[in-house]
């Protein structure tokens, strides 16, 4: 039996985090200091497409990504952005929403819905592009 299922985990999460409606996640998609960050899997950047901007940070390295002291630390998290976050549905984000805001990061946010609700409701999205090896 364990201690604590997915649901209450991701209910946990969404008492402690920012969550924004596609519709709010929209307003901020352009705006200076603001960083969309995709936490999905890259075989679901293929297959679905991908939000123009947005930073791909796999939910399985993001914690490495963003500590300074990693030998992982990617620059992308060393300002001080907002970081907007999405996974396909918005459970892998407010699970990932939740640590980097316990890891001290101060503007941190999901999209309620995902990748999936952004793409519902006709908000840009584009091919994933290829990197040609050469
Ligand atoms: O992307 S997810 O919300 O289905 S875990």
């Amino acid at each position: 039996m364990l201690k604590k299922g997915y649901k209450q985990l991701v209910d946990e999460a969404f008492a402690q985090i920012k969550t924004y409606s596609v519709a709010e996640a929209l307003t901020k998609l352009d705006q200076a200091g603001v960083q969309f960050i995709d936490v999905r899997d890259v075989r679901e950047l293929e297959r679905e497409g991908v939000i123009p901007g947005a930073f791909h940070a796999p939910r399985g390295m993001i914690e490495f990504w963003v500590d300074p002291d990693s030998p992982y630390f990617r620059p992308v998290f060393e300002d001080n952005k907002e970081f907007i976050l999405f996974c396909a549905a918005g459970w892998r984000s407010a699970l990932t929403t939740k640590t980097l805001q316990d890891m001290g990061l101060e503007r941190v946010a999901h999209i309620e819905g995902g990748f999936g609700a952004w793409k519902a409701a006709g908000a840009p999205v584009q091919e994933k592009e290829v990197k040609k090896i050469v």
